[in-house]
């Protein structure tokens, strides 16, 4: 069954620990990843402190983007790197290691083979993608829907489909067998609120 994972949106509001609890409710979802890119250490820290206690009191994974030992510091669920991010921090099995048996994501874009490499380390997850155009992000790669079949016919480590994803071209992925599809905008940008955002995937996941 494919599963939504939510990350969060660029710029939190004032009022996003509320949003996000709301956007839970709604759910189910498997996982909240912050990736704030632009934040430094304090705001960071900050916004982990309210926004961590929002995902784990509902049972939903709490992950970091790009910063390890900052996930085993303030006691999320794991983290989520890029490519350039395990070169920063001394490679997959350096980072396993800071981890310890938190979970690991591994951006792979559209390579099988940055995928196989990474499931041989030790990741928890690979993230494939981007698949649709998205105004989040500028991505580095664009990803075909065939790799997802691939990836869920010959490997068990789960796949993450990211980029452009809304309940309208979602379809596709979640037959190709995607475990999970990573969303931001078509969440925190929906014209009724991130919970009808969450609902609005409910048809697609089911
Ligand atoms: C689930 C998921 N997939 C891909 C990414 C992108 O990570 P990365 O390539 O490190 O780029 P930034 O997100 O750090 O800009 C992700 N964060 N999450
Ligand atoms: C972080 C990231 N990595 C590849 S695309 C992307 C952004 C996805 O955001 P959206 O769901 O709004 O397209
Ligand atoms: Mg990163």
């Amino acid at each position: 069954m494919t599963e939504l994972y939510l990350i969060t949106p660029p710029r939190l509001g004032p009022d996003f620990a509320d949003a996000l609890a709301a956007a839970l409710d709604a759910g189910p979802v498997a996982c909240i990843q912050l990736r704030l890119k632009e934040a430094g250490a304090d705001e960071m820290r900050r916004a982990i402190d309210a926004l961590r206690p929002v995902a784990q009191s509902r049972g939903v994974a709490f992950l970091l983007n790009d910063d390890p030992r900052l996930a085993v510091e303030t006691g999320c669920d794991g983290a989520h790197l890029g490519q350039d991010d395990l070169a920063a921090h001394g490679g997959l099995a350096r980072v396993r290691r800071v981890l310890d048996g938190l979970s690991l994501g591994i951006t792979c874009h559209d390579s099988r083979h940055l995928a196989m490499e990474a499931a041989e380390q030790g990741a928890d997850y690979v993230a494939f993608g981007a698949f649709y155009p998205t105004g989040t992000k500028e991505p580095k790669a664009r990803a075909d829907v065939e790799i997802l079949r691939w990836w869920s016919e010959l490997m068990e480590v789960p796949c993450v489909a990211i980029g452009g994803i809304t309940p309208g071209n979602a379809a596709p992925l979640v037959e190709a067998g995607a475990d999970f599809l990573a969303v931001v905008g078509a969440v925190w940008q929906h014209p009724d609120g991130p919970a009808a955002g969450v609902r609005a995937f409910r048809a697609e996941l089911a």
